[in-house]
Protein backbone atom coordinates (compact mmCIF):
# COMPACT_ATOMS: atom_id res chain seq x y z
CA UNK A 1 0.00 0.00 0.00
CA UNK A 2 2.90 2.54 0.12
CA UNK A 3 4.92 1.21 -2.31
CA UNK A 4 6.20 3.95 -5.13
CA UNK A 5 4.82 3.12 -8.17
CA UNK A 6 7.42 1.36 -10.00
CA UNK A 7 7.05 3.39 -13.56
CA UNK A 8 6.06 6.69 -14.61
CA UNK A 9 2.50 5.81 -15.11
CA UNK A 10 -0.26 7.18 -17.57
CA UNK A 11 -2.34 9.70 -16.40
CA UNK A 12 -4.69 7.90 -14.05
CA UNK A 13 -8.06 9.46 -12.01
CA UNK A 14 -7.36 10.16 -8.56
CA UNK A 15 -9.87 9.80 -5.67
CA UNK A 16 -11.34 12.33 -4.05
CA UNK A 17 -9.78 14.96 -1.52
CA UNK A 18 -12.35 13.31 1.43
CA UNK A 19 -10.86 9.97 0.23
CA UNK A 20 -7.74 10.73 0.40
CA UNK A 21 -7.88 12.18 3.75
CA UNK A 22 -9.64 9.05 4.86
CA UNK A 23 -6.90 6.71 3.58
CA UNK A 24 -4.13 8.99 5.41
CA UNK A 25 -6.60 8.62 8.26
CA UNK A 26 -6.38 5.06 8.39
CA UNK A 27 -2.85 4.72 7.42
CA UNK A 28 -1.99 7.15 10.37
CA UNK A 29 -4.03 4.90 12.59
CA UNK A 30 -2.74 1.80 11.62
CA UNK A 31 1.03 2.62 11.75
CA UNK A 32 0.95 4.77 15.26
CA UNK A 33 -1.09 4.27 18.07
CA UNK A 34 0.16 7.39 20.28
CA UNK A 35 0.71 10.27 16.80
CA UNK A 36 -2.87 8.78 16.20
CA UNK A 37 -3.95 9.52 19.53
CA UNK A 38 -2.62 12.88 19.39
CA UNK A 39 -4.22 13.57 16.81
CA UNK A 40 -7.63 13.29 17.85
CA UNK A 41 -7.39 15.75 20.54
CA UNK A 42 -6.87 18.59 17.30
CA UNK A 43 -9.64 20.28 15.39
CA UNK A 44 -10.70 18.71 12.34
CA UNK A 45 -8.89 20.58 9.76
CA UNK A 46 -6.03 20.61 11.85
CA UNK A 47 -6.33 16.48 12.27
CA UNK A 48 -6.48 15.38 8.74
CA UNK A 49 -3.54 17.60 7.86
CA UNK A 50 -1.40 15.95 10.11
CA UNK A 51 -2.31 12.54 8.61
CA UNK A 52 -1.33 13.73 5.29
CA UNK A 53 1.61 14.45 6.34
CA UNK A 54 2.53 11.26 8.55
CA UNK A 55 1.46 9.31 4.94
CA UNK A 56 3.81 11.01 3.40
CA UNK A 57 6.27 10.97 6.35
CA UNK A 58 5.43 7.32 6.42
CA UNK A 59 5.90 6.50 2.73
CA UNK A 60 9.56 8.39 3.14
CA UNK A 61 10.30 6.23 6.11
CA UNK A 62 9.61 2.86 4.58
CA UNK A 63 11.53 3.82 1.39
CA UNK A 64 14.62 2.22 3.60
CA UNK A 65 12.74 0.91 6.49
CA UNK A 66 9.88 -1.09 5.22
CA UNK A 67 9.30 -4.49 3.09
CA UNK A 68 10.85 -3.59 -0.02
CA UNK A 69 13.98 -1.80 1.57
CA UNK A 70 16.06 -4.17 -0.02
CA UNK A 71 14.90 -2.42 -3.59
CA UNK A 72 15.70 1.24 -2.65
CA UNK A 73 18.67 2.93 -4.64
CA UNK A 74 20.23 6.55 -4.46
CA UNK A 75 17.74 6.50 -7.89
CA UNK A 76 14.34 5.73 -6.13
CA UNK A 77 15.23 8.51 -3.50
CA UNK A 78 16.05 10.68 -6.69
CA UNK A 79 12.23 9.75 -8.46
CA UNK A 80 10.49 10.47 -4.28
CA UNK A 81 12.23 13.40 -4.68
CA UNK A 82 10.95 14.57 -8.22
CA UNK A 83 7.48 12.98 -6.72
CA UNK A 84 7.95 16.03 -4.12
CA UNK A 85 8.79 18.46 -6.82
CA UNK A 86 5.36 17.91 -8.30
CA UNK A 87 3.38 17.78 -5.33
CA UNK A 88 4.95 21.21 -4.09
CA UNK A 89 3.86 22.19 -7.70
CA UNK A 90 -0.21 21.31 -6.71
CA UNK A 91 0.21 17.85 -8.62
CA UNK A 92 -0.71 14.77 -6.95
CA UNK A 93 0.37 11.70 -8.30
CA UNK A 94 -1.30 9.03 -6.56
CA UNK A 95 -3.90 8.82 -4.07
CA UNK A 96 -2.32 9.81 -0.72
CA UNK A 97 -0.78 12.99 -2.55
CA UNK A 98 -4.27 14.26 -2.82
CA UNK A 99 -4.88 15.00 0.67
CA UNK A 100 -1.14 16.16 1.44
CA UNK A 101 -1.37 18.94 -1.97
CA UNK A 102 -4.79 20.20 -0.41
CA UNK A 103 -2.60 20.15 3.19
CA UNK A 104 -0.08 21.83 1.17
CA UNK A 105 -2.61 24.81 -0.25
CA UNK A 106 -4.15 25.28 3.78
CA UNK A 107 -1.21 25.49 5.94
CA UNK A 108 1.55 27.00 3.19
CA UNK A 109 5.33 25.23 4.55
CA UNK A 110 8.48 25.27 2.89
CA UNK A 111 9.99 22.24 0.67
CA UNK A 112 13.35 22.42 2.52
CA UNK A 113 12.13 19.80 5.76
CA UNK A 114 10.77 17.17 3.14
CA UNK A 115 13.65 17.60 1.55
CA UNK A 116 15.93 17.06 5.12
CA UNK A 117 14.19 13.94 5.38
CA UNK A 118 14.98 12.34 2.13
CA UNK A 119 18.26 13.14 2.72
CA UNK A 120 17.90 11.85 6.24
CA UNK A 121 16.95 8.28 4.20
CA UNK A 122 20.34 8.91 2.21
CA UNK A 123 21.92 8.75 5.51
CA UNK A 124 20.06 5.05 6.36
CA UNK A 125 20.86 3.69 3.05
CA UNK A 126 24.53 4.44 3.20
CA UNK A 127 25.70 3.95 6.81
CA UNK A 128 25.10 1.71 9.96
CA UNK A 129 27.53 3.46 12.22
CA UNK A 130 27.47 6.69 14.02
CA UNK A 131 30.77 7.69 15.77
CA UNK A 132 30.12 10.88 17.14
CA UNK A 133 26.73 12.37 18.86
CA UNK A 134 27.32 15.07 16.92
CA UNK A 135 26.67 12.81 13.32
CA UNK A 136 23.77 11.32 15.44
CA UNK A 137 21.94 14.56 15.87
CA UNK A 138 22.09 15.55 12.82
CA UNK A 139 20.15 12.01 11.47
CA UNK A 140 17.70 12.65 14.01
CA UNK A 141 17.32 16.21 12.68
CA UNK A 142 16.93 15.10 9.31
CA UNK A 143 14.13 12.08 10.30
CA UNK A 144 12.78 13.51 13.10
CA UNK A 145 13.36 16.87 13.30
CA UNK A 146 12.05 17.60 10.36
CA UNK A 147 8.64 16.52 11.27
CA UNK A 148 8.67 19.06 13.84
CA UNK A 149 9.02 21.94 10.68
CA UNK A 150 6.35 20.46 9.04
CA UNK A 151 3.64 20.20 11.81
CA UNK A 152 4.73 23.73 12.77
CA UNK A 153 2.79 24.79 9.97
CA UNK A 154 -0.54 23.24 10.48
CA UNK A 155 -0.24 23.67 14.63
CA UNK A 156 -0.08 27.09 14.07
CA UNK A 157 1.62 30.16 16.95
CA UNK A 158 -0.72 31.89 19.28
CA UNK A 159 -0.27 35.47 18.53
CA UNK A 160 2.03 36.76 21.70
CA UNK A 161 1.10 40.17 23.61
CA UNK A 162 3.42 42.98 23.03
CA UNK A 163 5.24 43.79 26.12
CA UNK A 164 7.08 46.87 25.03
CA UNK A 165 8.85 47.83 21.45
CA UNK A 166 12.30 45.81 22.70
CA UNK A 167 10.44 42.32 22.48
CA UNK A 168 8.78 42.88 19.11
CA UNK A 169 11.06 39.38 17.70
CA UNK A 170 9.12 37.89 19.88
CA UNK A 171 5.48 39.25 19.01
CA UNK A 172 6.21 36.85 15.62
CA UNK A 173 8.43 33.94 17.47
CA UNK A 174 7.90 31.13 15.35
CA UNK A 175 8.79 27.40 17.77
CA UNK A 176 11.15 25.82 15.38
CA UNK A 177 14.17 24.80 17.82
CA UNK A 178 11.61 23.53 20.20
CA UNK A 179 9.88 21.64 17.44
CA UNK A 180 12.98 20.18 16.04
CA UNK A 181 14.12 19.14 20.06
CA UNK A 182 10.98 17.13 20.04
CA UNK A 183 11.73 15.47 17.05
CA UNK A 184 15.25 14.93 18.29
CA UNK A 185 13.54 13.48 21.52
CA UNK A 186 11.23 10.84 19.78
CA UNK A 187 14.05 9.88 17.67
CA UNK A 188 16.44 9.31 19.98
CA UNK A 189 13.55 7.75 22.33
CA UNK A 190 13.27 5.70 19.05
CA UNK A 191 16.52 4.48 18.80
CA UNK A 192 16.75 3.78 22.38
CA UNK A 193 13.62 1.02 22.19
CA UNK A 194 14.79 -0.54 19.16
CA UNK A 195 18.64 -1.33 20.02
CA UNK A 196 17.59 -5.04 19.94
CA UNK A 197 15.77 -4.74 16.83
CA UNK A 198 18.08 -2.46 14.73
CA UNK A 199 21.24 -4.84 16.18
CA UNK A 200 19.89 -7.72 14.33
CA UNK A 201 19.81 -5.53 11.01
CA UNK A 202 23.64 -4.84 11.93
CA UNK A 203 22.58 -1.38 12.71
CA UNK A 204 24.15 0.78 15.84
CA UNK A 205 22.29 4.08 16.03
CA UNK A 206 24.23 4.68 19.86
CA UNK A 207 27.17 7.14 19.14
CA UNK A 208 30.31 4.54 19.29
CA UNK A 209 32.09 7.39 21.30
CA UNK A 210 29.25 6.18 23.88
CA UNK A 211 30.19 3.16 23.92
CA UNK A 212 33.32 3.32 24.33
CA UNK A 213 32.77 5.68 27.38
CA UNK A 214 31.31 3.33 29.13
CA UNK A 215 33.61 0.67 28.19
CA UNK A 216 30.51 -1.32 26.26
CA UNK A 217 31.67 -3.34 22.72
CA UNK A 218 29.87 -3.86 19.44
CA UNK A 219 30.11 -7.66 20.78
CA UNK A 220 28.34 -7.04 23.65
CA UNK A 221 26.18 -5.02 22.14
CA UNK A 222 24.80 -8.22 19.21
CA UNK A 223 25.03 -10.55 22.33
CA UNK A 224 23.11 -8.19 23.92
CA UNK A 225 24.64 -8.30 26.66
CA UNK A 226 22.72 -6.16 30.65
CA UNK A 227 25.34 -5.45 32.96
CA UNK A 228 26.13 -2.15 34.74
CA UNK A 229 28.30 -0.87 31.68
CA UNK A 230 25.07 -1.18 29.97
CA UNK A 231 22.86 -0.08 32.38
CA UNK A 232 25.02 3.21 33.00
CA UNK A 233 25.10 3.77 28.92
CA UNK A 234 21.77 3.74 28.59
CA UNK A 235 20.55 5.51 31.45
CA UNK A 236 22.83 8.39 30.02
CA UNK A 237 20.89 8.03 26.66
CA UNK A 238 17.40 9.09 28.65
CA UNK A 239 19.29 11.77 30.16
CA UNK A 240 19.99 12.89 27.19
CA UNK A 241 16.87 12.50 25.43
CA UNK A 242 14.60 13.95 28.59
CA UNK A 243 17.38 16.74 27.78
CA UNK A 244 15.75 17.13 24.50
CA UNK A 245 12.07 16.70 25.60
CA UNK A 246 12.46 19.35 28.19
CA UNK A 247 14.02 22.15 25.68
CA UNK A 248 10.71 21.15 23.42
CA UNK A 249 8.34 21.64 26.45
CA UNK A 250 9.06 25.66 26.79
CA UNK A 251 7.69 26.41 22.86
CA UNK A 252 4.31 24.54 23.76
CA UNK A 253 2.80 27.62 25.20
CA UNK A 254 3.79 29.18 21.63
CA UNK A 255 1.30 27.49 19.96
CA UNK A 256 -2.41 28.25 18.76
CA UNK A 257 -4.61 27.43 21.98
CA UNK A 258 -5.98 24.24 20.21
CA UNK A 259 -2.75 22.81 19.23
CA UNK A 260 -0.75 22.78 23.19
CA UNK A 261 -2.98 19.58 24.14
CA UNK A 262 -2.31 17.38 21.49
CA UNK A 263 1.66 17.89 21.39
CA UNK A 264 1.55 17.76 24.89
CA UNK A 265 -0.01 14.47 24.91
CA UNK A 266 2.28 13.33 22.23
CA UNK A 267 5.13 14.56 24.14
CA UNK A 268 4.69 12.41 27.33
CA UNK A 269 3.27 9.58 25.59
CA UNK A 270 6.09 9.33 23.48
CA UNK A 271 8.64 10.29 26.35
CA UNK A 272 6.66 7.43 28.56
CA UNK A 273 8.42 4.84 26.89
CA UNK A 274 11.86 5.67 28.10
CA UNK A 275 9.93 5.62 32.13
CA UNK A 276 8.98 1.55 30.71
CA UNK A 277 13.04 1.10 29.45
CA UNK A 278 14.05 1.89 33.08
CA UNK A 279 11.29 0.02 34.82
CA UNK A 280 12.73 -2.80 32.16
CA UNK A 281 16.11 -2.82 33.57
CA UNK A 282 17.36 -1.18 30.03
CA UNK A 283 16.55 -4.66 28.68
CA UNK A 284 15.66 -3.52 25.27
CA UNK A 285 17.08 -7.03 23.44
CA UNK A 286 14.36 -9.09 24.63
CA UNK A 287 11.03 -7.47 25.41
CA UNK A 288 9.68 -3.90 23.44
CA UNK A 289 9.26 -1.01 25.78
CA UNK A 290 5.48 0.63 24.91
CA UNK A 291 3.10 2.45 26.96
CA UNK A 292 0.18 0.50 28.07
CA UNK A 293 -3.46 1.56 27.03
CA UNK A 294 -4.93 2.39 30.55
CA UNK A 295 -1.36 4.45 30.90
CA UNK A 296 -1.91 6.18 28.29
CA UNK A 297 -5.46 7.57 29.23
CA UNK A 298 -3.91 8.60 32.39
CA UNK A 299 -1.54 11.13 30.68
CA UNK A 300 -4.64 12.76 28.81
CA UNK A 301 -5.67 14.57 31.28
CA UNK A 302 -2.26 15.63 32.59
CA UNK A 303 -1.22 16.86 29.13
CA UNK A 304 -5.13 18.64 28.82
CA UNK A 305 -3.67 20.64 32.56
CA UNK A 306 -0.57 21.45 31.37
CA UNK A 307 -1.54 22.56 28.15
CA UNK A 308 -3.62 25.25 30.12
CA UNK A 309 -1.36 26.34 32.97
CA UNK A 310 2.23 25.60 31.38
C1 LIG B 1 0.10 14.54 17.35
C2 LIG B 1 1.17 15.20 16.58
C3 LIG B 1 1.42 16.60 16.88
C4 LIG B 1 1.81 14.44 15.68
C5 LIG B 1 2.80 14.71 14.62
C6 LIG B 1 2.63 13.49 13.76
C7 LIG B 1 3.53 13.29 12.57
C8 LIG B 1 3.42 14.15 11.38
C9 LIG B 1 4.32 12.21 12.61
C10 LIG B 1 5.21 11.72 11.53
C11 LIG B 1 6.03 10.60 12.11
C12 LIG B 1 6.78 9.78 11.09
C13 LIG B 1 6.11 8.68 10.37
C14 LIG B 1 8.06 10.07 10.82
C15 LIG B 1 8.88 9.26 9.87
C16 LIG B 1 10.25 8.98 10.45
C17 LIG B 1 10.07 8.24 11.75
C18 LIG B 1 9.66 6.81 11.72
C19 LIG B 1 10.29 8.90 12.88
C20 LIG B 1 9.89 8.43 14.21
C21 LIG B 1 8.66 8.57 14.79
C22 LIG B 1 8.19 7.51 15.66
O1 LIG B 1 7.28 6.71 14.93
P1 LIG B 1 7.05 5.20 15.29
O2 LIG B 1 7.05 4.93 16.76
O3 LIG B 1 5.81 4.74 14.57
O4 LIG B 1 8.32 4.53 14.70
P2 LIG B 1 8.48 3.11 14.14
O5 LIG B 1 8.54 3.27 12.66
O6 LIG B 1 7.32 2.31 14.67
O7 LIG B 1 9.81 2.66 14.68
C23 LIG B 1 9.74 9.39 15.18
C24 LIG B 1 10.47 9.06 16.39
C25 LIG B 1 9.77 10.88 14.87
C26 LIG B 1 8.46 11.60 15.01
C27 LIG B 1 8.69 13.08 15.17
C28 LIG B 1 7.69 13.92 15.49
C29 LIG B 1 6.29 13.44 15.68
C30 LIG B 1 7.97 15.41 15.62
C31 LIG B 1 7.29 15.99 16.85
C32 LIG B 1 7.30 17.47 16.88
C33 LIG B 1 6.18 18.24 16.77
C34 LIG B 1 4.82 17.65 16.58
C35 LIG B 1 6.33 19.75 16.87
C36 LIG B 1 5.66 20.31 18.11
C37 LIG B 1 5.94 21.74 18.28
C38 LIG B 1 6.60 22.33 19.31
C39 LIG B 1 6.79 23.78 19.29
C40 LIG B 1 7.14 21.59 20.47
N1 LIG C 1 -0.99 -0.17 24.24
C1 LIG C 1 -0.57 -1.39 23.91
N2 LIG C 1 -1.14 -2.47 24.45
C2 LIG C 1 -0.72 -3.71 24.09
N3 LIG C 1 0.26 -3.96 23.20
C3 LIG C 1 0.87 -2.92 22.63
C4 LIG C 1 0.49 -1.58 22.95
N4 LIG C 1 1.28 -0.74 22.23
C5 LIG C 1 2.08 -1.52 21.52
N5 LIG C 1 1.86 -2.82 21.74
C6 LIG C 1 2.58 -3.93 21.10
O1 LIG C 1 3.78 -3.48 20.45
C7 LIG C 1 3.67 -3.57 19.01
C8 LIG C 1 4.22 -2.34 18.29
O2 LIG C 1 4.38 -1.31 19.20
P1 LIG C 1 4.52 0.19 18.84
O3 LIG C 1 4.70 0.89 20.12
O4 LIG C 1 5.47 0.43 17.74
O5 LIG C 1 3.05 0.49 18.31
P2 LIG C 1 2.67 1.64 17.36
O6 LIG C 1 1.31 1.38 16.86
O7 LIG C 1 3.72 1.86 16.33
O8 LIG C 1 2.59 2.87 18.34
P3 LIG C 1 3.64 4.04 18.62
O9 LIG C 1 3.11 5.21 17.89
O10 LIG C 1 3.51 4.20 20.11
O11 LIG C 1 5.00 3.61 18.18
C9 LIG C 1 2.19 -3.73 18.80
O12 LIG C 1 1.93 -4.40 17.60
C10 LIG C 1 1.76 -4.52 20.02
O13 LIG C 1 2.12 -5.86 19.91
MN1 LIG D 1 5.70 2.44 16.22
Amino acid sequence: MLQLPKRPQPPKMLVSVEESYERCRQITQKYSKTFYLGTLLMPSEKRRAIWAIYVWCRRTDELVDGPQAKYTTPETLQQWQDHLQCLFKGNPIDDEDVALVDTLQRFPVEIKPFEDMIAGQHMDLHRNRYETFEDLKLYCYRVAGTVGLMSNAVLGVEKQPSIGPWNKQLENYIPKEEAIALGIANQLTNILRDVGEDAQRGRIYLPLEDLDRFNYTETDLFKGVIDDRWRELMAFQIRRARQYYKDAERGIRILSRDSRWPVWAALMLYQGILDVIEANDYDVFNQRAFVRTPKKMVYLPIAWLRAQVL
